[in-house]
């Protein structure tokens, strides 16, 4: 019988073929390919499931894996086939600020898990992305953020009354929604012109908040299995919509809401009696093509935009609150230089605050920024790194182009040669005379990224964090069944996430500080 035995063989020989294939995969990866002699694990080396554990399994472990495997095997590790991981801070800046005339792409893959690919940091290629930075750059200049000081302070002075009115009514308040829903209220505005006034609804705030932490608990799923979300999208929505858990089903929503702002700046013609927003500026700029004006791109410009101008904020102002409220005596000192400098009112002023803005450095350190391992792949140049091993015993490697190099906020913000006891929050680190220390420091931080894709909403961050660092001294409050593990980088989502199912960070209002 012929039909059997065609089966069999066929069988046979796709068997063979699929051995040949993994044993040919594996001499490669483990013997021949040209990161061969990078240190590391071999499994790490083969095989991709070996991150994928770590990440899905545990969860969004891989990252502090990582920093234990640069303890074992020095400071530049192989993690997986095709990455290098470069525990160094002195060699942060040729990975992702080598200069000009050096090209650092992103990496495709590790990029497209948070699903806004056209936006300016979804662009892999070194130029697209700078010709769409380019675009955006006049809004974020520090002269434009100062113009935001007036819409600063009102927005700080609602959420002072919603403190009073806690004090009043006894209300324990959720500072993560109050702060979710300040920077979102600020990055709307900023981004389309309109209100919005999710500080009203704190409710609502925090339904957006948990949406948005549910979504970036799916970033590393979607990272290892970017499939579902192809899946999931080309089914139709009822469908879709049964298989994708609910803060995702939101977000769709949320992006829904995004659509109708952009289609409705596109819709309109240009007119002087239009307040004038990022994305009316983006839609009449005469310097971007139409393809870069389409709806679908600003749609992703603007989902990126408001996430990240939302929540990466919000959690370097919980961070900083909390400590501030863990830590009486750094109150202290803040109330202290607050009380002599009363007529440090704007943004501006207060950033020039010494101790205020060492509260700040150090709430953008232990937040991490994007906890991530952030690649770059250098389309047209080999990387050198040369590191010592012994005394005048040097050891070399070469990486060659394409390959995904990376350092990640973890490595670099906990190094104890930069700063010592990492994990314990202390301002007074950044106050420290010697200048070469402290310049070095800076360097160091990684929270904003340093290079060409630095954090374009940077001085606004700083610009809210300074008002409302100067807000959380003039109140008087107690925190409630709130630890540190609820503020601590625990799982690597992107950003930092404390502990699985914390409710954030939540306090009793005891009063006006009377100083203030
Ligand atoms: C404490 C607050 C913030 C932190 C820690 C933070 C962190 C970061 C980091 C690390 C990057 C680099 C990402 C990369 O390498 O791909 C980034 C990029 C970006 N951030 Fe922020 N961010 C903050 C606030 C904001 C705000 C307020 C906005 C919006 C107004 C914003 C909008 C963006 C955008 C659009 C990018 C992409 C820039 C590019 O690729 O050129 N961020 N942010």
């Amino acid at each position: 019988m012929a039909t059997p035995f065609l089966l069999q063989s066929s069988a046979v020989i796709l068997a063979w073929s699929i051995a040949a294939y993994v044993s040919c995969l594996v001499l490669y990866r483990g013997w021949l390919s040209p990161l061969a002699r990078i240190p590391g694990p071999k499994l790490a080396a083969l095989t991709s499931w070996y991150e994928c554990y770590y990440d899905v399994a545990l969860p969004a472990q891989y990252v502090f894996k990582v920093k234990e495997m640069h303890a074992k095997y020095g400071p530049i590790v192989r993690i997986a086939p095709n990455d290098v991981s470069i525990s160094d801070p002195d060699f942060v800046d040729t990975i992702y600020a080598p200069g000009a005339g050096h090209r650092r792409d992103k990496d495709h893959e590790k990029n497209k898990a948070l699903g806004v690919d056209s936006s300016v940091g979804g662009s892999i290629a070194h130029e697209l992305h700078r010709k769409r930075r380019e675009a955006l750059n006049p809004f974020f200049s520090p002269q434009q953020i100062s113009r935001l000081d007036p819409q600063l302070n009102a927005k700080a002075a609602q959420l002072e009354a919603l403190l009073a009115n806690a004090k009043k009514d006894g209300e324990v308040l959720n500072l993560s929604d109050i702060y979710f829903a300040f920077s979102n209220d600020v990055v709307h505005q900023y981004c389309f012109g309109d209100k919005l006034n999710l500080l009203a609804d704190l409710q609502l705030a925090n339904i957006r908040r948990t949406n948005v932490a549910a979504v970036l608990g799916s970033v590393k799923v979607m990272l290892h299995f970017g499939w579902i979300r192809d899946v999931t999208q080309a089914l139709p929505r009822y469908i879709g919509a049964r298989m994708t858990p609910p803060g995702v089903v939101d977000m769709i929503t949320f992006r829904e809401g995004i659509r109708t702002q952009i289609e409705r700046i596109l819709g309109r013609k240009p007119s002087p009696d239009e307040t004038t927003s990022i994305f009316t500026h983006l839609r009449d700029s005469p310097h971007l093509p139409p393809s870069e004006k389409s709806a679908q791109r600003l749609e992703d410009e603007a989902t990126l935009m408001t996430m990240a101008g939302t929540y990466s904020p919000m959690l370097s102002l919980v961070t900083a609150h909390y400590h501030l409220l863990a830590s009486p005596v750094i109150m202290a000192k803040l109330r202290d230089e607050l009380s002599a400098h009363p007529y440090a009112t704007t943004a501006a002023q207060l950033e020039q605050l010494p101790y205020l803005s060492a509260i700040t450095l150090e709430a953008h350190r232990l937040t991490f920024g994007l906890t991530g391992r952030n690649p770059r792949v250098c389309p047209d140049e080999a990387i050198v790194y040369t590191h010592e091993v012994g005394k005048d015993d040097f050891r070399t490697y070469r990486i060659p182009p394409g390959t995904s190099i990376s350092t990640s906020t973890l490595l670099v913000h906990t190094d104890e040669s930069l700063f010592p006891e990492p994990w314990k929050f202390k301002p007074e680190r950044w106050l420290v005379t010697d200048q070469a220390v402290l310049a070095r420091q800076r360097r160091s931080m990684l929270g904003f990224m340093r290079g060409p894709r630095t954090c374009i909403g940077m001085h606004l961050a700083n610009a809210e964090m300074a008002i409302l660092v100067a807000v959380m001294a003039r109140w008087n409050m107690r925190l409630y069944e709130t630890n540190l593990d609820d503020v601590e980088f625990l799982h690597d989502y992107h950003v930092i996430c404390p502990k699985l199912g914390s409710k954030g960070v939540r306090a009793e209002v005891l009063g006006h500080h009377v100083d203030l």
